[in-house]
């Protein structure tokens, strides 16, 4: 295969020569070379069969046991000025960078075949979407991207005729931690990524692109690259609000695109249209408009079960590649909190005993298309995207945080966002269940000065006429026990409720310092099984806890310096003088 643009084919010749592949191929997208891939890949054990009657055409890779999340501390962005990155992001300057990782690629595809992978992030047809080339090594990243992207020949057309795609290098390497990087050149519309076959590392397409190089492209033509899910809901009387929401890794964005309303709540639709990343932009109206680059989920598997989420545990009985999970004597995939079958082998493909520890790791993957999802919305593939009324930011916090309030406005909401705090879990390497702030849910994807970025998402004041409301939730508030308070999945459509009622100016709330919250009788409690001291306890707001929650975000905004806006200090000051 060939192309016709002169710069992607001179890159594939230079890659080339550097890391020195046994053959080159060019991605179709066509069943027939995914047949041939899975194949090549049961045959090297890079994949291994799952039990095909329970879980058709189902298969598990287990990665390295060094190599199962995001390294953060080995992630950089590499702009010609260090202030452009930020405190937010490692930084090393280009020259350097490239000298570094390309004395790792060199000869690292020797006797390997070299994949030219074409992807469209987004619908093929939308004005919104961007393409990208991703290289590697790896047939297992081969697999993902096609179930994760708009992937191959009409990919491929539409770079012809675009000109201009994001360049991405990856490479396996030795997969030592030692020669790891994933390093981005966003000045460039480069990525390489070598020593990783993690998924956010190694699919590029997807953190790489779609959020740390995105959201340096969308600061410069005026939109958004977001960590975010998006989802519609439609109520009783027929009507569809969407919602985009930010959680920061593992914090349930992909449960609560998937929702199953309670019994509890009849009428009530949800629609997914993206479990992960949203772009946005400023429609003809004013409004802001919605689309998820991606084509698949890489889900958080751990936790996934007919009742958390029956959805989502559909979903992946068939046409799914789990990494890292663990397996029954009858080759059933296997992880903590599926409550059914007994694991015999853990994620490593050792021997398990009960006792043993977890049995999957607390971040193993499935990665599945999302036409299998039971609720995907008609309008995930539109290229004019969805209108979205509302943006919910939200940590995992087990405590100060209530369950739900509403900014006051939009400067007052890009505070909440900016400001926001979270418990580290097992999506990148590192301690778990540290609380950080973790600005948006994007302090790990954010291509460019974190002070930089708070003034873009306040520019939209002036950009769009009709701006979404700006909420935060809470599923994680824990009780002395160290027991979650509120019960979540399927029960969060109560607090969606509520904030879809507040979109359209229906129901009421108490106002704070912090912003509006729900009192007992917004809130929609029918067939709810929370007592009412609870309750209260996630609907209130703790002064003390709060007035110092504002110091720290007030100290961490500091570390930004000149770049941060005036008016976001102003709404932090403002928040602490009414805490009194
Ligand atoms: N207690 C509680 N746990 C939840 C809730 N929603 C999700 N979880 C758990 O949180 C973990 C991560 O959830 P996901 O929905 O996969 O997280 P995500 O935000 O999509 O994560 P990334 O793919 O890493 O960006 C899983 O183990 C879920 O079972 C909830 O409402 N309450
Ligand atoms: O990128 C990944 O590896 C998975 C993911 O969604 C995240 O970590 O937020
Ligand atoms: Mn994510």
């Amino acid at each position: 295969m060939s192309t016709s643009n002169v710069s992607l084919k001179n890159w594939v010749d230079e890659v080339a020569r550097l890391t020195q592949p046994a053959s080159i191929y060019w991605c179709t997208g066509s069943d027939a070379e995914n047949s041939n891939l899975i194949e090549a890949m049961l045959e090297s054990g890079d994949l291994i069969k799952l039990n095909q009657t329970t879980h058709p055409n189902c298969y598990l890779h287990r990665s390295d046991p060094s190599d199962v999340a995001r390294v953060e501390h080995l992630t950089f962005v590499c702009t010609r000025s260090k202030e452009d990155a930020g405190p937010n992001n490692n930084w090393m300057e280009p020259g350097e960078a490239h000298r570094k990782v390309d004395a790792l690629f060199a000869g690292a595809m020797r006797g390997r075949t070299l994949y030219v992978i074409p992807y469209c992030m987004g619908p093929i047809d939308s004005p919104y979407s961007r393409c990208g080339v991703e290289i590697t090594d790896s047939p297992y990243v081969v697999a993902n991207m096609r179930i994760m992207t708009r992937m191959g020949t009409e990919a491929l057309r539409r770079i012809e005729r675009e000109g201009s795609f994001v360049k991405g290098l990856h490479s396996i390497g030795d997969l030592s931690p030692e020669r790891r990087y994933i390093m981005h050149f966003p000045e460039e519309l480069t990525i390489k990524s070598i020593g990783s076959g993690y998924g956010g590392n190694a699919l590029l397409g997807k953190k790489c692109h779609a959020l740390r190089i995105a959201s340096w492209q969308a600061r410069d033509e005026g939109w958004l690259a977001e960590h975010m899910l998006i989802m519609g809901l439609q109520n009783p009387e027929g009507r569809t609000h969407y919602i985009a929401a930010a959680f920061p890794s593992a914090c349930g964005k992909t449960n609560l695109a998937m929702l199953v309303p309670p019994a509890s709540m009849p009428g009530w639709k949800i629609w997914t249209v993206g479990d992960d990343i949203c772009w946005m932009q400023v429609d003809d109206e004013g409004r802001l408009r919605a689309i998820n680059p991606e084509a698949g989920y890489f889900g958080v598997v751990p936790g996934t079960n007919s009742k958390t989420n029956h959805n989502a545990y559909d979903m992946i009985r068939r046409d799914t590649i789990f990494t890292n999970v663990a397996v029954t004597a009858d080759g059933q995939p296997w992880w903590e909190g599926l409550e059914e079958g007994t694991p015999t082998t853990n994620w490593k493909g050792q021997p398990y005993t009960p006792g043993d520890g977890p049995a999957a790791h607390p971040n193993s993957r499935f990665t599945v298309s999302a036409k299998r999802n039971p609720i995907y919305s008609t309008l995930a593939d539109a290229p004019e995207g969805v209108p979205i009324s509302a943006i919910l930011f939200g940590g995992r916090r087990r405590e100060v945080a209530p369950l739900v309030y509403e900014a006051h406005d939009w400067a007052h909401g890009v505070l909440v966002g900016a400001g926001m705090a979270s418990e580290t879990t097992a999506a990148a390497v590192g301690q778990t269940g540290v609380v950080r702030r973790d600005s948006m849910a994007m302090k790990p994807f954010c291509g460019y000065n974190f002070g930089d970025y708070w003034q873009h998402w306040l520019s939209f004041e002036h950009k769009a006429k009709q701006l979404p409301r700006i909420f935060h939730v809470n599923w994680f508030r824990r009780d002395a026990q160290g027991r979650f308070m509120w019960p979540g999945f399927g029960e969060n459509l109560r607090v969606l409720r509520w904030i879809t009622e507040r979109c359209e100016g229906k129901v009421g709330a108490q106002e704070t310092a912090i912003g509006h919250l729900p009192r007992r009788q917004d809130f929609d409690l029918y067939g709810l099984d929370v007592d009412t001291a609870t309750l209260d306890a996630l609907l209130s707001v703790d002064a003390a806890a709060w007035r110092t929650e504002m110091q720290e975000i007030g100290t961490y905004l500091d570390q930004f310096g000149a770049r941060v806006p005036d008016a976001l200090r102003a709404q932090q000051r403002k928040v602490l003088a009414a805490l009194g």
